[in-house]
């Protein structure tokens, strides 16, 4: 794909440093090696389970992480390296975040102030107009506090607030739950229509079935590490699959029989070699616990020796 790279994640790590008993350090890698790249035009879905640090990733490139937590690797945007003081200039403008938590609205202040922060011209009100209609949002709930709203409702004010400005590159985190399965489709619509208009997207979801729906690729992340980067295409038939994982993810899927993965994903704190996935895999071999490549298959790839 000859398109501009809008999003390049190269060997993302964050951790946290934590204090154990006065003071004992202990560093807790949640993400080890992440790395995605999205085009303009196009939207991924990021997929791992509760807990493996999907949201993290997204605060990571906006640069909101907590003071305890450290980042490496490299992020580029737009060709260039995403700094911190440049992502201060373009955070909520070319680049928005639909967050997971509904607490990133304050609680003080109305609605529509909050999303009318830099609606002065009179096109983006315009707009905003629009998207709450489509989204069955009455306008009066620009005169009420969040907590007079409902969570769902919330969430679509979130979405709403992300997609007045005509951002270069979204990251949604987890933007659906809450809503009902028309709202949900609707929302990963629009953005597939930012994606259509030259937008790059990012959604970060466990709700894998809903992603096939709009993206045009998954990547996907098992604790810590990104395991297989697949084309939607991939996902109908299990045997197009490359990573024993991602067709355990397939299986689980509730079109495909909801079949039940054994094991748990493994802690961060047990620095397990190679990969990560194969105390669950019944095909795993000694071979598995070395470092394992990248490989390029198909139109996607994989970091698995099978
Ligand atoms: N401030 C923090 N200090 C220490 N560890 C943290 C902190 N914030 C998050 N973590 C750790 O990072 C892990 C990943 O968190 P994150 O919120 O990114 O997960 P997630 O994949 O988004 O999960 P979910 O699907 O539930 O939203 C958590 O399980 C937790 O162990
Ligand atoms: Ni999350």
């Amino acid at each position: 794909m000859d398109k501009e790279k809008i999003l390049e994640i190269n060997n993302l790590k964050i951790s946290f440093t934590q204090y154990q008993k006065g003071m004992q350090q202990t560093e807790l890698p949640v993400i080890k090696d992440l790395s995605v790249t999205i085009h303009a035009g196009e939207m991924v879905a990021v997929v791992g389970s509760s807990g493996s640090g999907k949201s993290l990733l997204a605060h990571g490139i906006l640069r909101i992480l907590p003071y305890n937590a450290e980042m490496g690797g490299e992020i580029r945007y737009c060709g260039k390296p995403l700094t911190e003081k440049n992502i201060r200039k373009l955070r909520g403008k070319e680049i928005v975040l639909v967050p997971q938590s509904t607490a990133y609205l304050d609680p003080l202040m109305k609605v529509g102030r909050q999303i009318c922060k830099g609606l002065k011209d009179k096109e983006k009100k315009h707009r905003l107009d629009t998207i709450f209609e489509e989204y069955s949002l009455d306008k009066k709930v620009q005169e009420q506090y969040p907590f007079e709203l409902s969570g769902g409702m919330t969430r679509r004010i979130m979405i709403s607030t992300a997609l007045v400005e005509k951002p270069k590159l979204v990251i949604a985190d987890e933007p659906t739950p809450g809503l009902d399965p028309k709202l949900a489709k609707r929302a990963m619509e629009h953005f597939r229509q930012l994606a259509d208009m030259g937008a790059a997207v990012l959604v970060i979801t466990h709700d894998l079935e809903l992603a096939l729906e709009t993206v045009d690729r998954v990547q996907v992340f098992y604790a810590g590490h990104t395991i297989e980067d697949a084309s939607v295409d991939d996902f109908e038939r299990e045997e197009t699959l490359r990573h024993p994982y991602t067709r355990a993810l397939w299986r689980a899927m509730p079109k495909h029989g909801f079949h039940y993965i054994g094991g748990v994903q493994p802690y961060v704190k047990d620095n397990l070699q190679g990969c990560p996935f194969a105390p669950r895999c019944d095909m795993a071999s000694r071979e598995c616990q070395g470092e394992i490549p990248w490989k390029v298959s198909g139109s996607g790839y994989v970091r698995c020796i099978l």
